[in-house]
């Protein structure tokens, strides 16, 4: 733009001369509105016209006082923005040699001599006046040229790409310093060397240029591209490489060669997948690794005939340790286990973390499938070191379940499956062993399939009911309430004991529908109940340790208690030990918006978890409900009835109701009444009865004669 209007501009005439009447008719001669005529009458005002105008001719008198023609010329030849410009210089008498050569040095284009002709003035200065043009149009295009060509180099240096511009024999004209970087030579050892000997392997056969497939397709004017080219530095490395060849325009017979380096992405790519299988925080396979590596080694398996099995491996008490010290504990521990895990198996095994606590192993090409066992038992052996932690020795034990092949599966799934249900089986035999899968197990795992199948079909029909248990009260034998208990009307097997049926609504999820199921249902009877007992008289309904987790549950419990008209103390919700430690924060929300309302709030089988005394303080709870083993060992174990004296201390210390679970005979009823203990239930009293019977059942009850 600039350039633009330097070459659009007039041109202007700089007249220098110290006698006035020579200026006013040189500017007449000269003046044709084509250009702009400036005028000095000595050397100072022509330099400082020179400095501030852009002068495209010097008419310059040689004879002037003071500062003469020639020192005027001179001084503008020593700075370099008025050097260029063309001087014509006016003279009355011929310079000696001496002068004359003098002003052709100092920038003096021609002279012309007093008295001069007009017209050849005027030609004179027109064609300098051209030729001046033309010198500076050629010096702003050189400007440009230069500028476009360094923008260019630049490109070409800062590209991370490889760049080769390669004439039609095949020969590097040019590399850019990228090329020069991964081909691992300077520019002047790649000048001149053959395209297509780069793309050749050091110890092959050389081909001629024209048999090569850059030359091939620079004949048809067609570009060539390979993503998975190679080339070769000169002293025979391998570079993979992306590659594109393109014929240059007309009139350039030549060929431009780009190409990047693959090794980039390939290691950004080696990363991703990495990641993809490994588990971030123990470094050993995730879920993902270790199923694709599991089938990886049945299919080698298969092939070479060679047994094989699958390790499947859960912490014994894991949560408990995570939930007391906290998941950086719990991580560290993880971590400790990894790395014994990969001790106790060999480098070609398969070690994975599935997620949570629990690990996997395949362990490839065994001799027989005792050598499973005896992995297993070094690795229980490795466990039984206590690991330190935050300056505390933990015991960790574990339950491995073990699957082999082909005995067990052929496939993934299979194999998973049947580890897992030995893993299970392990833990319920006691923790801290481990155990073959075999069929009974399958079996049993059949079995389970199909109660399951049931069980959704019976949460859809609807083939629940409620029994209820009275609670008495030990001071006058009156009833407490009831606790309402889940039962299953199967329509084949006849009533299901949900020892069996709840730990499966639990594993499936099913177990928050039947759970609000309860809750609207015992709000419902109780209403009914309204005029057949007293206002005091509670229901309580077991929760979930899922349900309890529920956002919604508050909510629900508002809603059914205001549906119903209930008052809130009428309605008593059991939660287990286990379920309040499981995110202690939100157990102590959801027990403070339900106790503000007024719900009653009960500890469930106080004595089987955590039996933790510091949380009665912690948790905001109405009701401890003693788990009916120390009922039932009270009278045979003084540790127990210790345990059981010292519950009923503290609870009524903080004001906490005590209900004794489980009893079955008046000796435990009576040294319950001698220690102090609030409330009974148990069998000694009644089953949890249909609502009928519960609903005659005070009238029936005759305390003292118990
Ligand atoms: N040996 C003996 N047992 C006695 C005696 N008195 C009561 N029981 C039994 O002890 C269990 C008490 O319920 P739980 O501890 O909450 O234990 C319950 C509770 O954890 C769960 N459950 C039952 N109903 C529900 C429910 O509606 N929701 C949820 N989430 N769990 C439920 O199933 C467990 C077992 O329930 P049930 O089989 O009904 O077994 C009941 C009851 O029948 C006694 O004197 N001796």
């Amino acid at each position: 733009m600039l350039q633009a209007l330097e070459l659009k501009q007039k041109p202007t005439l700089l007249l220098v001369d110290d006698r006035p009447e020579n200026l006013v008719s040189l500017e007449a001669v000269l003046n044709d509105n084509e250009r702009i005529i400036l005028k000095a009458q000595d050397g100072e005002q022509a330099l400082s016209l020179l400095l501030e105008h852009d002068i495209t001719l010097v008419l310059l008198d040689v004879q002037m006082p003071g500062m003469d023609g020639y020192e005027v010329a001179r001084l503008m030849k020593a700075n370099p923005r008025t050097r260029e410009i063309p001087i014509l210089f006016i003279t009355a008498t011929q310079p000696d040699e001496r002068n004359m050569l003098r002003g052709y040095q100092h920038g003096a284009i021609d002279y012309i001599y007093k008295p001069f002709n007009t017209e050849v003035l005027r030609k004179k200065v027109a064609v300098l006046q051209e030729l001046q043009l033309s010198r500076r149009c050629l010096s702003v295009m050189n400007r440009s040229l230069d500028e476009a060509r360094s923008y260019y180099a630049a490109i070409l240096s800062t590209a991370a790409e490889g760049i080769l511009v390669v004439d039609e024999q095949g020969s590097i004209r040019y590399a850019n310093p990228a090329a020069c970087e991964l081909l691992q030579c300077d520019l002047d050892s790649l000048e001149g060397e053959q395209l297509h000997h780069l793309a050749i392997a050091p110890d092959s056969n050389i081909i001629a240029w024209e048999n090569s497939v850059f030359f091939q397709h620079w004949r048809k004017k067609l570009t060539y591209r390979a993503h998975d080219a190679q080339l070769f530095t000169p002293s025979g490395q391998e570079l993979p490489v992306t590659l594109s060849c393109a014929p240059l325009p007309a009139p350039h017979r030549g060929l431009v060669v780009v190409f990047l380096d693959n090794r980039i992405p390939k290691k950004l790519q080696e990363q991703l997948v990495k990641q993809a299988v490994t588990d971030t925080l123990t470094g050993l396979y995730n879920r993902h690794g270790f199923l694709q590596s599991l089938q990886a080694s049945l299919s080698r398996s298969g092939r070479a005939h060679k047994p094989l099995a699958v390790l499947y491996l859960d912490l014994d008490g894991f949560k408990r340790i995570n939930d007391t010290l906290g998941h950086p504990a719990g991580d560290e521990l993880l971590c400790v286990m990894a790395d014994r895990l990969r001790r106790c198996t060999r480098a070609y095994d398969t070690v994975a973390r599935l997620g949570g606590d629990e690990f996997t192993i395949v362990l490839d090409s065994m001799d027989t499938p005792e050598d499973a066992a005896r992995i297993a038992e070094k690795i229980l052996d490795s466990l039984a070191t206590p690991i330190e932690i935050q300056g505390l020795k933990l015991a960790v034990s574990a339950s491995i379940g073990i699957a082999t092949y082909p005995d067990c599966s052929e496939n993934v799934d299979g194999m998973m499956q049947a580890a897992d249900m030995a893993m299970y089986q392990a833990k319920s035999e006691g923790r801290g062993q481990y155990r073959f899968f075999t069929a009974a197990m399958n079996g049993r795992a059949r079995a389970r399939l199909m109660l399951e199948e049931s069980l959704r079909q019976a949460v859809a029909t609807e083939e629940f009911v409620l029994h209820y248990q009275p609670q008495i009260m030990m001071r006058d034998g009156t009833l407490r309430g009831f606790e309402a208990l889940l039962r299953w009307q199967h329509h084949q097997a006849g009533l299901v004991s949900p020892g069996i049926f709840v730990p499966l609504l639990e594993e499936t999820g099913l177990i928050t529908r039947i759970g609000s199921w309860v809750i609207e249902k015992i709000c419902h009877q109780r209403r009914l109940w309204g005029n057949t007992f007293p206002q005091d008289m509670v229901l309580s309904a077991n929760l979930s340790a899922r349900q309890f987790g529920q956002s919604e549950l508050v909510d629900l419990v508002f809603q059914l208690l205001d549906e119903h008209q209930l008052f809130a103390h009428q309605l008593e919700l059991e939660v287990t030990e286990s379920s309040l430690m499981n995110d202690i924060e939100h157990s102590q929300r959801v027990l403070q918006a339900l106790r503000k309302k007024g719900v009653r709030i009960a500890i469930d089988d106080f004595g089987t978890g955590y039996s933790s005394l510091a949380y009665l303080r912690q948790f905001e709870i109405d009701t401890l409900k003693i788990d009916r083993t120390f009922i039932a060992n009270a009278l045979v174990s003084p540790k127990d009835a210790a345990i059981v004296e010292a519950l009923v201390a503290l609870s009524h210390s903080l004001d906490v109701e005590v209900v004794a679970e489980g009893v079955e005979t008046t000796e435990q009823l009576q040294w319950l009444q001698q220690i102090g203990c609030d409330c009974v239930q148990g069998f000694l009293f009644a089953k949890a009865l249909p609502v009928l019977e519960a609903e005659q059942y005070p009238a029936k009850l005759d305390f003292e004669k118990l």
